[in-house]
């Protein structure tokens, strides 16, 4: 079993890379099934264990797929016959697989893939998706731990309102809009910046989708989808739990080509902290205060802050001078990592969605385990901190979502290391 060791105390300088974001080159990996005529390249795609499953779904569809790990390019070739099935074997190990219903449903007119069931920070339902292709016409059933789903006389475009701004569902229910018969207006969309980077990718392969990035999306259907080459967009939660290692350590970062208007909600929140934010030109710089100050966070739907970095917030809330609180609106168990931190000594009550945590934390190195991805981030910030030695295990999780994590945060002066 792989762990992270660290000793904290160390205060980061230095510049780090950012790599292709984790949540945009999931759905478009899963749009390139689209694509019935020429291959597709992608290129900035992270080296994820989740897009290496990816490409194993795309593979299993009889997709033709290379992922040339030294330059970041996938290359994707899906103009040859695909199979409509996704087997649990895939979807069961990431939750994100679900996203290549709506291509399969728009490309074959028939899908059949395995239920994605809950995981560790919520139950995470698919009804949005599910009632999105039923509204364009598609008949869906669940069977053996299946959703079936068909519309063998192809969808059909029409008006449809999301319960909640889901993003896989805007992402599954819009990819099948593309090839539907008319036009598609779905209302209450998420407009997260990996919707925008998907439909600017589209519509290169020749969608016509309008009202990205706002809360109601257009799609107006196409024929056919064709191959393109497109660079995925910075990960901006990666580059969001660099600069709270960063302010947290009182260090002075420069997140390399960091796009401000993708981070503004958690930016703002570290200058309410304390923290000098300085655009500069190659990124932004984070200088983080001798004392951090107490903040109240709750998390929503983009343009809100982000639950993807509600834990690695709760390490600098507990970290600062006083009592701040975190509001989880978005999945209803994400407070995992809290357990984790007793050891640690963290100090907080959780009522119902909501921590209050008792700060300044004297962090103390412990033996603790990651029980999700973000959750794992979160460890580790708390480790750089600590005084003496922090041990963290369940490395999968981490190594879903960073790239090299110990490595980046090495050349930031952190004393980390990955052992066997
Ligand atoms: C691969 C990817 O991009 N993952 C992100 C995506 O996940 P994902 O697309 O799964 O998240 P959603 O926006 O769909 O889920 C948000 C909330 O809506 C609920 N819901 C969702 C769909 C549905 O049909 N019914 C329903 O009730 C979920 O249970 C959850 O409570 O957005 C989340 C919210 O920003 C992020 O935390 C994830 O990192
Ligand atoms: C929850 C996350 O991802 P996923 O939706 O892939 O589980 C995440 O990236 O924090």
């Amino acid at each position: 079993m792989e762990k992270i060791i660290l000793y904290g105390g160390h205060k980061l300088t230095g510049n780090v890379h950012i790599e292709g974001a984790k949540n945009a080159v999931l759905p478009i990996l899963a749009a390139m099934i689209l694509a019935s005529d020429g291959e597709s390249v992608l290129t900035n795609s992270p080296i994820l264990s989740d897009v290496h499953l990816m490409n194993d779904v795309l593979e299993s569809l009889h997709a033709k797929v290379n992922f040339d790990e030294t330059d970041n390019i996938i290359t994707v070739d899906a103009t040859g016959k695909l199979t409509s099935e996704a087997p649990f074997e895939y979807v069961s190990k990431m939750r994100a697989s679900i996203v290549v219903l709506g291509p399969l449903l728009a490309r074959l007119g028939k899908a059949r893939v395995s239920l994605p069931g809950g995981c560790a920070i919520g139950s995470r339902p698919i009804d949005i998706h599910l009632k999105g292709f039923e509204a364009m016409g598609a008949h869906v059933e669940l069977q053996d731990g299946y959703v079936e789903a068909s519309a063998p006389n192809g969808l059909i475009g029409t008006d449809i309102y999301f319960d909640f701004p889901s993003v896989g569902a805007t992402q599954n229910v819009m990819m099948a809009a593309t090839l539907a018969k008319g036009t598609t207006v779905i209302k209450n969309v998420a407009r997260e910046p990996e919707i925008v980077d998907l439909v600017e990718m589209l519509n290169q392969m020749g969608a016509k989708i309008s009202g990205a990035g706002t809360d109601t999306i257009t799609i107006e259907g196409v024929k056919a989808l064709h191959g393109v080459e497109h660079a995925v967009v910075q990960d901006r939660i990666e580059a969001e739990t660099y600069m709270a290692a960063a302010a947290l350590t009182q260090g002075n970062v420069l997140i390399e080509d960091a796009i401000a208007e993708h981070n503004v909600p958690f930016i703002s929140k570290l200058r309410e902290m304390g923290v000098t934010v300085k655009q500069e030109k190659n990124g932004i710089r984070i200088i983080g205060p001798d004392v951090l100050k107490p903040v109240d966070v709750e998390t929503a739907p983009y343009p809100g802050f982000p639950t993807d970095m509600q834990p690695q917030m709760t390490i600098l809330q507990l970290a600062a001078n006083g009592v701040s609180t975190l509001t989880e609106n978005v999945f209803e168990n994400r407070f995992m990592h809290l357990d984790e931190l007793r050891r640690m000594n963290a100090k907080y009550e959780i009522k119902g969605n909501v921590v209050v945590m008792h700060g300044p934390t004297q962090f103390k190195g412990a033996e603790v385990s990651a029980t999700d991805l973000r959750a794992a981030a979160a460890l580790i910030l708390a480790g750089l901190v600590a005084s003496g030695k922090t041990t963290v295990t369940n490395l999968n999780y981490l190594d879903r979502g960073y790239y090299d994590i110990e490595a980046k945060l090495r050349k930031l002066g952190a004393d980390i290391k990955r052992v066997k």
